[in-house]
């Protein structure tokens, strides 16, 4: 069966962002609540942009090691149907805030090198979703939407019990590469559509999500031809 590649633009910050996301045909769309960052939302503009959005799209609200009276807050202004988890969470922490809150969880898991892929086995069972990022290579207090890529190839042959999207570094120019040689379900930006941190560009929107929407058929056709070969 053929399924769609999943699409977020993650970082929406102005009304202008999210009727460029919708209007490109985003599946998901992202809002990140952490004041360290240049795209943070207050609860009020996530309230508002939440709302503009309808019902096109999924909206995920993006923490970083937040408390339970932070969540709540922000999932009661923004009314999100994920959770993207951008620290330091346990699988544990994961586990509980599914549990409390009720919203599926993405959780973000660094990837740098091969030992970082020992994480995913230790939040397959508790996450709905999965997202591989790059992983900072020095201490940062962001630690996401960086736009540096990771070597994709560290992903040859992985297999998860739950979905995954692809991020770190991406853009309108090698999105297409990024999808046919990993084969990810989904792929999220956030620096690689922007004109200047936090301003996402509306053209660079529209490319991003055509490009990678191309790139689905010519992905499912060398997962095809590989799996002739291999018989
Ligand atoms: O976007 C941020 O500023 C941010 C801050 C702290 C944690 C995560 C953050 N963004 C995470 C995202 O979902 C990004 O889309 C993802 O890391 C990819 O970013 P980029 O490399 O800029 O496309």
């Amino acid at each position: 069966m053929f399924m769609s590649t999943l699409i977020k633009i993650c970082g929406l910050a102005a009304p202008e962002a999210v009727d460029a996301a919708m209007k490109a045909g985003a599946d998901l769309l992202g809002f990140v609540f952490f004041d360290k960052s240049p795209r943070h939302v207050s609860l009020e503009q996530a309230g508002r942009l939440g709302a503009r959005a309808g019902s096109g799209a999924a909206r995920v609200l993006l923490t970083v090691d937040a408390d339970d009276a932070l969540l709540a807050a922000a999932i009661a202004a923004l009314d999100p149907q994920f959770l993207q988890l951008h620290g330091g969470e346990t699988p544990e922490r994961v586990a509980a805030i599914r549990a409390c809150f009720g919203v599926k969880v993405i959780k973000a898991i660094g990837i740098g090198d091969s030992a970082d892929l020992a994480e995913i086995g230790r939040y397959d069972d508790v996450a709905d979703m999965l997202l591989f990022d790059s992983r900072p290579k020095a201490p940062t207090d962001r630690p996401g939407g960086n736009g540096g890529a990771f070597d994709w190839s560290l992903l040859r042959g992985l297999k998860t019990k739950k979905p995954w999207l692809l991020a770190g570094g991406l853009n309108a120019g090698n999105v297409a590469q990024a999808l046919i040689e990993t084969g990810a379900p989904g792929v999220d930006v956030s620096s690689g559509v922007e004109s200047a941190p936090g301003v996402k560009d509306k053209d660079k929107v529209a490319d991003f999500v055509a490009r990678a929407r191309a790139a689905e058929i010519a992905a499912l056709w060398e997962k095809r031809r590989g799996t002739a070969a291999a018989r």
